[in-house]
Protein backbone atom coordinates (compact mmCIF):
# COMPACT_ATOMS: atom_id res chain seq x y z
CA UNK A 1 0.00 0.00 0.00
CA UNK A 2 1.45 3.44 -0.88
CA UNK A 3 2.33 5.48 1.96
CA UNK A 4 0.91 8.47 0.78
CA UNK A 5 -2.63 7.04 1.36
CA UNK A 6 -2.07 7.08 5.52
CA UNK A 7 -1.85 10.92 5.69
CA UNK A 8 -5.56 12.24 4.44
CA UNK A 9 -7.86 13.14 6.77
CA UNK A 10 -10.95 10.62 6.43
CA UNK A 11 -13.81 12.21 8.73
CA UNK A 12 -16.52 10.27 6.99
CA UNK A 13 -14.72 6.94 7.11
CA UNK A 14 -14.48 6.62 3.33
CA UNK A 15 -10.75 6.20 3.37
CA UNK A 16 -10.49 3.61 6.12
CA UNK A 17 -13.35 1.54 4.70
CA UNK A 18 -11.33 1.48 1.02
CA UNK A 19 -8.17 0.80 2.08
CA UNK A 20 -9.11 -2.32 3.72
CA UNK A 21 -11.42 -3.31 0.63
CA UNK A 22 -7.79 -2.92 -1.58
CA UNK A 23 -5.54 -4.74 0.82
CA UNK A 24 -8.06 -7.78 0.53
CA UNK A 25 -8.70 -7.15 -3.27
CA UNK A 26 -8.97 -9.93 -5.81
CA UNK A 27 -10.60 -8.11 -8.89
CA UNK A 28 -9.12 -4.50 -8.92
CA UNK A 29 -5.45 -3.46 -7.93
CA UNK A 30 -3.62 -0.21 -7.92
CA UNK A 31 -0.16 0.63 -9.71
CA UNK A 32 1.24 3.85 -8.29
CA UNK A 33 4.30 4.01 -10.79
CA UNK A 34 1.63 4.81 -13.54
CA UNK A 35 1.01 8.07 -11.27
CA UNK A 36 2.76 10.39 -12.91
CA UNK A 37 2.31 10.03 -16.50
CA UNK A 38 -1.52 10.67 -15.53
CA UNK A 39 -0.24 13.31 -13.33
CA UNK A 40 1.46 15.15 -16.38
CA UNK A 41 -2.15 14.95 -18.25
CA UNK A 42 -4.22 16.98 -15.61
CA UNK A 43 -4.81 20.34 -16.69
CA UNK A 44 -2.44 23.27 -13.92
CA UNK A 45 -3.99 24.79 -12.46
CA UNK A 46 -6.95 22.08 -11.44
CA UNK A 47 -10.35 23.07 -12.11
CA UNK A 48 -11.94 25.37 -9.45
CA UNK A 49 -15.48 26.56 -9.08
CA UNK A 50 -16.17 28.49 -12.18
CA UNK A 51 -16.14 25.18 -14.05
CA UNK A 52 -19.66 24.83 -13.06
CA UNK A 53 -20.34 27.58 -15.17
CA UNK A 54 -22.00 26.12 -18.02
CA UNK A 55 -24.80 27.04 -20.51
CA UNK A 56 -27.11 23.71 -19.07
CA UNK A 57 -26.54 24.98 -16.12
CA UNK A 58 -29.36 27.01 -13.70
CA UNK A 59 -29.88 29.84 -11.31
CA UNK A 60 -32.83 31.36 -9.50
CA UNK A 61 -32.87 33.20 -6.34
CA UNK A 62 -29.95 31.52 -4.28
CA UNK A 63 -32.86 29.35 -2.76
CA UNK A 64 -34.32 28.33 -5.62
CA UNK A 65 -30.58 26.81 -7.02
CA UNK A 66 -29.81 25.16 -3.93
CA UNK A 67 -33.48 23.03 -4.16
CA UNK A 68 -32.15 23.20 -8.05
CA UNK A 69 -28.85 21.18 -7.24
CA UNK A 70 -30.22 19.53 -4.40
CA UNK A 71 -32.37 18.02 -7.23
CA UNK A 72 -29.92 17.66 -10.43
CA UNK A 73 -27.68 15.47 -8.19
CA UNK A 74 -30.84 13.47 -6.82
CA UNK A 75 -31.06 12.01 -10.67
CA UNK A 76 -27.01 12.67 -11.31
CA UNK A 77 -26.43 8.71 -11.71
CA UNK A 78 -26.50 6.07 -14.28
CA UNK A 79 -26.37 6.93 -17.92
CA UNK A 80 -24.68 4.44 -20.10
CA UNK A 81 -26.82 1.78 -22.31
CA UNK A 82 -26.86 1.03 -26.05
CA UNK A 83 -27.77 3.30 -27.36
CA UNK A 84 -27.55 5.90 -24.74
CA UNK A 85 -30.11 7.85 -23.77
CA UNK A 86 -30.23 11.26 -25.93
CA UNK A 87 -31.53 14.98 -25.58
CA UNK A 88 -31.72 17.88 -27.85
CA UNK A 89 -31.29 21.19 -26.32
CA UNK A 90 -30.76 24.65 -27.99
CA UNK A 91 -30.05 22.78 -31.27
CA UNK A 92 -27.80 20.31 -29.84
CA UNK A 93 -27.42 16.93 -28.58
CA UNK A 94 -26.36 16.09 -25.34
CA UNK A 95 -26.14 12.34 -23.45
CA UNK A 96 -24.65 11.22 -20.14
CA UNK A 97 -24.87 13.87 -17.12
CA UNK A 98 -25.66 16.69 -19.75
CA UNK A 99 -28.84 15.37 -21.45
CA UNK A 100 -29.89 14.90 -17.74
CA UNK A 101 -28.60 19.01 -16.99
CA UNK A 102 -30.52 19.88 -20.62
CA UNK A 103 -33.57 18.05 -19.23
CA UNK A 104 -33.61 20.03 -16.20
CA UNK A 105 -32.88 23.42 -18.10
CA UNK A 106 -35.30 22.90 -20.77
CA UNK A 107 -38.01 22.41 -18.36
CA UNK A 108 -36.98 25.30 -16.17
CA UNK A 109 -37.25 27.75 -19.65
CA UNK A 110 -39.95 26.71 -20.03
CA UNK A 111 -41.33 27.80 -16.62
CA UNK A 112 -41.50 25.02 -14.55
CA UNK A 113 -40.60 25.61 -10.96
CA UNK A 114 -38.89 22.38 -10.51
CA UNK A 115 -37.47 24.33 -7.47
CA UNK A 116 -40.42 23.94 -5.71
CA UNK A 117 -41.20 20.96 -3.48
CA UNK A 118 -44.44 21.64 -3.73
CA UNK A 119 -44.92 21.50 -7.48
CA UNK A 120 -42.72 18.29 -7.93
CA UNK A 121 -45.08 16.56 -5.20
CA UNK A 122 -47.86 17.02 -7.37
CA UNK A 123 -46.14 15.69 -10.47
CA UNK A 124 -47.49 12.65 -11.77
CA UNK A 125 -45.45 9.72 -12.91
CA UNK A 126 -46.45 10.54 -16.58
CA UNK A 127 -45.23 14.37 -16.05
CA UNK A 128 -42.05 13.28 -14.61
CA UNK A 129 -41.24 10.96 -17.38
CA UNK A 130 -41.81 13.92 -20.16
CA UNK A 131 -39.46 16.25 -18.31
CA UNK A 132 -36.51 13.00 -19.47
CA UNK A 133 -37.85 13.13 -23.14
CA UNK A 134 -35.73 12.45 -25.85
CA UNK A 135 -34.19 9.57 -27.76
CA UNK A 136 -34.58 6.56 -26.14
CA UNK A 137 -35.35 6.29 -22.56
CA UNK A 138 -33.59 7.97 -19.52
CA UNK A 139 -32.31 4.68 -17.21
CA UNK A 140 -33.15 3.17 -14.42
CA UNK A 141 -36.72 5.79 -14.96
CA UNK A 142 -38.67 4.31 -11.97
CA UNK A 143 -35.54 5.39 -9.69
CA UNK A 144 -35.94 8.77 -11.07
CA UNK A 145 -39.42 8.90 -10.23
CA UNK A 146 -39.07 7.85 -6.74
CA UNK A 147 -35.91 10.48 -6.37
CA UNK A 148 -38.16 13.15 -7.51
CA UNK A 149 -40.87 12.22 -4.80
CA UNK A 150 -38.01 11.86 -2.16
CA UNK A 151 -36.82 15.19 -2.58
CA UNK A 152 -39.95 17.04 -2.62
CA UNK A 153 -40.99 14.75 0.71
CA UNK A 154 -37.74 15.52 2.26
CA UNK A 155 -37.85 19.37 1.79
CA UNK A 156 -41.58 19.79 2.68
CA UNK A 157 -41.55 17.38 5.60
CA UNK A 158 -37.33 18.14 6.84
CA UNK A 159 -36.18 21.65 5.58
CA UNK A 160 -39.44 23.65 5.74
CA UNK A 161 -39.63 23.45 1.65
CA UNK A 162 -35.85 24.64 1.38
CA UNK A 163 -32.07 22.78 1.13
CA UNK A 164 -30.81 26.08 2.05
CA UNK A 165 -32.41 25.49 6.07
CA UNK A 166 -29.97 22.22 5.72
CA UNK A 167 -27.27 23.51 4.43
CA UNK A 168 -27.57 26.21 6.88
CA UNK A 169 -27.50 23.97 9.74
CA UNK A 170 -24.22 22.38 8.10
CA UNK A 171 -22.58 25.40 9.03
CA UNK A 172 -20.32 25.36 6.35
CA UNK A 173 -18.80 22.07 6.61
CA UNK A 174 -19.67 20.15 3.51
CA UNK A 175 -18.83 16.85 5.56
CA UNK A 176 -21.51 17.62 7.95
CA UNK A 177 -23.74 18.78 5.02
CA UNK A 178 -23.16 15.07 3.58
CA UNK A 179 -23.67 13.60 6.91
CA UNK A 180 -27.49 15.55 6.83
CA UNK A 181 -28.35 15.11 3.24
CA UNK A 182 -27.31 11.25 3.66
CA UNK A 183 -29.94 11.54 7.27
CA UNK A 184 -32.58 13.28 5.14
CA UNK A 185 -32.54 11.87 1.37
CA UNK A 186 -31.85 8.07 1.94
CA UNK A 187 -31.28 7.91 -2.26
CA UNK A 188 -28.23 9.48 -1.20
CA UNK A 189 -26.51 6.97 1.15
CA UNK A 190 -24.60 5.30 -1.00
CA UNK A 191 -23.34 2.78 1.20
CA UNK A 192 -21.36 -1.24 0.57
CA UNK A 193 -20.90 -3.71 2.10
CA UNK A 194 -17.49 -5.74 1.49
CA UNK A 195 -16.33 -8.69 3.30
CA UNK A 196 -19.11 -8.40 5.52
CA UNK A 197 -17.93 -4.58 6.18
CA UNK A 198 -19.34 -1.16 5.85
CA UNK A 199 -17.90 0.72 2.85
CA UNK A 200 -19.13 4.08 2.58
CA UNK A 201 -18.62 6.01 -0.70
CA UNK A 202 -21.68 9.15 -0.70
CA UNK A 203 -20.56 9.63 -3.98
CA UNK A 204 -23.95 11.71 -5.10
CA UNK A 205 -23.86 13.87 -1.37
CA UNK A 206 -20.07 14.43 -1.87
CA UNK A 207 -19.87 16.10 -5.19
CA UNK A 208 -23.43 18.27 -4.40
CA UNK A 209 -21.26 19.84 -2.02
CA UNK A 210 -19.16 20.60 -4.78
CA UNK A 211 -21.96 21.50 -6.97
CA UNK A 212 -23.30 23.85 -4.78
CA UNK A 213 -19.88 25.62 -3.99
CA UNK A 214 -19.63 25.52 -7.59
CA UNK A 215 -23.26 27.06 -8.77
CA UNK A 216 -22.43 29.32 -5.45
CA UNK A 217 -19.04 30.48 -6.55
CA UNK A 218 -18.13 29.14 -3.07
CA UNK A 219 -19.78 32.06 -1.53
CA UNK A 220 -23.31 32.09 0.52
CA UNK A 221 -25.10 28.87 0.40
CA UNK A 222 -22.02 27.24 -1.52
CA UNK A 223 -19.26 28.48 1.16
CA UNK A 224 -18.25 25.21 2.75
CA UNK A 225 -14.26 25.38 4.37
CA UNK A 226 -13.52 21.96 4.17
CA UNK A 227 -14.38 21.04 0.48
CA UNK A 228 -10.38 19.14 0.49
CA UNK A 229 -11.89 17.16 2.96
CA UNK A 230 -13.98 15.13 0.46
CA UNK A 231 -13.06 11.90 -1.49
CA UNK A 232 -12.87 11.29 -5.01
CA UNK A 233 -16.87 10.92 -6.27
CA UNK A 234 -16.44 7.03 -7.01
CA UNK A 235 -18.78 6.94 -10.50
CA UNK A 236 -18.10 4.84 -13.68
CA UNK A 237 -16.13 7.48 -15.22
CA UNK A 238 -13.54 8.24 -13.15
CA UNK A 239 -12.26 4.55 -12.89
CA UNK A 240 -12.55 4.32 -17.26
CA UNK A 241 -9.61 7.08 -17.33
CA UNK A 242 -7.54 5.32 -14.15
CA UNK A 243 -7.77 2.13 -16.36
CA UNK A 244 -6.73 3.45 -19.04
CA UNK A 245 -3.68 5.37 -18.24
CA UNK A 246 -2.76 2.22 -16.09
CA UNK A 247 -3.23 2.92 -12.82
CA UNK A 248 -6.42 1.11 -11.87
CA UNK A 249 -5.37 -2.64 -13.03
CA UNK A 250 -8.35 -4.99 -13.20
CA UNK A 251 -7.74 -9.03 -12.78
CA UNK A 252 -7.69 -10.32 -16.82
CA UNK A 253 -11.19 -12.39 -15.88
CA UNK A 254 -13.08 -8.87 -14.77
CA UNK A 255 -11.14 -6.79 -17.91
CA UNK A 256 -12.75 -9.37 -20.07
CA UNK A 257 -16.08 -8.91 -18.48
CA UNK A 258 -15.99 -5.41 -18.79
CA UNK A 259 -14.64 -4.84 -22.10
CA UNK A 260 -17.30 -7.21 -23.35
CA UNK A 261 -19.63 -4.76 -21.51
CA UNK A 262 -21.19 -7.65 -19.47
CA UNK A 263 -22.70 -6.03 -16.46
CA UNK A 264 -21.09 -5.95 -13.01
CA UNK A 265 -23.71 -6.58 -10.46
CA UNK A 266 -24.18 -3.51 -8.04
CA UNK A 267 -22.40 -4.34 -4.58
CA UNK A 268 -20.58 -7.09 -6.15
CA UNK A 269 -16.89 -7.48 -4.70
CA UNK A 270 -16.13 -6.60 -8.20
CA UNK A 271 -17.82 -3.51 -7.78
CA UNK A 272 -16.75 -2.46 -4.55
CA UNK A 273 -13.11 -2.52 -5.25
CA UNK A 274 -12.89 -0.60 -8.62
CA UNK A 275 -14.97 2.16 -6.08
CA UNK A 276 -13.07 1.90 -3.39
CA UNK A 277 -9.57 1.83 -5.76
CA UNK A 278 -11.02 4.99 -7.39
CA UNK A 279 -11.45 7.11 -4.22
CA UNK A 280 -7.57 5.92 -3.44
CA UNK A 281 -6.43 6.38 -6.61
CA UNK A 282 -7.21 10.01 -6.76
CA UNK A 283 -5.84 10.56 -2.99
CA UNK A 284 -2.64 9.24 -4.40
CA UNK A 285 -2.49 11.84 -7.42
CA UNK A 286 -3.38 14.66 -5.35
CA UNK A 287 -0.44 14.00 -2.64
CA UNK A 288 1.77 13.32 -6.03
CA UNK A 289 1.10 16.54 -6.91
CA UNK A 290 1.09 18.37 -3.68
CA UNK A 291 4.73 17.04 -3.29
CA UNK A 292 5.53 18.84 -7.35
CA UNK A 293 4.59 21.74 -4.85
CA UNK A 294 1.09 22.10 -7.27
CA UNK A 295 -2.04 22.87 -5.08
CA UNK A 296 -4.37 19.77 -5.46
CA UNK A 297 -7.18 18.49 -3.85
CA UNK A 298 -9.67 15.28 -4.49
CA UNK A 299 -12.41 17.03 -5.50
CA UNK A 300 -10.22 19.28 -7.76
CA UNK A 301 -8.36 16.44 -9.41
CA UNK A 302 -12.10 14.41 -9.48
CA UNK A 303 -13.38 17.17 -11.80
CA UNK A 304 -10.08 16.93 -13.94
CA UNK A 305 -10.49 13.77 -14.78
CA UNK A 306 -14.21 13.76 -14.97
CA UNK A 307 -13.48 16.11 -17.75
CA UNK A 308 -10.72 14.00 -19.33
CA UNK A 309 -13.31 10.92 -19.08
CA UNK A 310 -15.58 13.48 -21.68
CA UNK A 311 -13.08 13.21 -24.49
CA UNK A 312 -11.34 9.54 -23.89
CA UNK A 313 -10.44 8.22 -27.22
CA UNK A 314 -12.99 5.66 -28.85
CA UNK A 315 -10.65 2.88 -28.41
CA UNK A 316 -10.44 3.25 -24.37
CA UNK A 317 -11.13 0.25 -22.63
CA UNK A 318 -15.00 0.82 -21.75
CA UNK A 319 -16.65 1.54 -18.18
CA UNK A 320 -17.48 -0.84 -16.12
CA UNK A 321 -21.70 -1.05 -16.52
CA UNK A 322 -23.11 -1.70 -13.40
CA UNK A 323 -27.32 -0.38 -13.09
CA UNK A 324 -26.89 1.97 -9.94
CA UNK A 325 -28.64 4.56 -8.52
CA UNK A 326 -26.16 5.85 -6.13
CA UNK A 327 -23.65 6.97 -9.24
N1 LIG B 1 -16.72 11.71 -10.36
C1 LIG B 1 -17.56 12.54 -10.98
N2 LIG B 1 -18.68 12.03 -11.53
C2 LIG B 1 -19.50 12.89 -12.18
C3 LIG B 1 -19.26 14.26 -12.29
C4 LIG B 1 -20.35 14.80 -13.05
C5 LIG B 1 -20.61 16.21 -13.48
N3 LIG B 1 -19.90 17.18 -12.74
C6 LIG B 1 -19.37 18.27 -13.52
C7 LIG B 1 -20.37 19.27 -13.85
C8 LIG B 1 -19.87 20.51 -13.67
C9 LIG B 1 -18.53 20.48 -13.13
O1 LIG B 1 -17.63 20.81 -14.13
C10 LIG B 1 -18.32 19.04 -12.73
O2 LIG B 1 -17.08 18.56 -13.14
C11 LIG B 1 -21.19 13.73 -13.35
N4 LIG B 1 -20.64 12.62 -12.83
C12 LIG B 1 -21.05 11.23 -12.99
O3 LIG B 1 -20.51 10.77 -14.24
C13 LIG B 1 -21.39 9.79 -14.80
C14 LIG B 1 -21.95 10.34 -16.09
O4 LIG B 1 -20.90 10.41 -17.04
P1 LIG B 1 -21.34 10.47 -18.60
O5 LIG B 1 -22.12 9.19 -18.86
O6 LIG B 1 -20.06 10.59 -19.38
O7 LIG B 1 -22.22 11.71 -18.73
C15 LIG B 1 -22.49 9.59 -13.78
O8 LIG B 1 -22.09 8.61 -12.84
C16 LIG B 1 -22.53 10.95 -13.09
O9 LIG B 1 -23.10 10.89 -11.79
C17 LIG B 1 -18.09 14.78 -11.68
O10 LIG B 1 -17.77 15.98 -11.71
N5 LIG B 1 -17.28 13.88 -11.05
Amino acid sequence: MDPFLTTLPDPLSIRTACRTVIQRAHWVSLDFSALPTLADRLPHPLPNLPAWDHPLHWRGTPEQTANYVLLLDALNFCFWGEPRWQVEYGGRTYDGYWALAASLRRALDCGLPLWDPHFLSRLTDAEITALFAGQGTIPLLEWRIRHVREIARGLIEHCRGSFATLIAAAGGSSIELVRLVVGTFPSFDDVATYDGQRVPFYKRAQLLCTDLAGAFRGTGLGCFHDLDLLTAFADYKLPQVLRAFGVLRYHPELAARIDARQEIPAGSPEEVEIRAATVLAVDALTLSLRTRGLPAAPWRVDWALWQLGQNLPPDAPPYHRTRSRFY
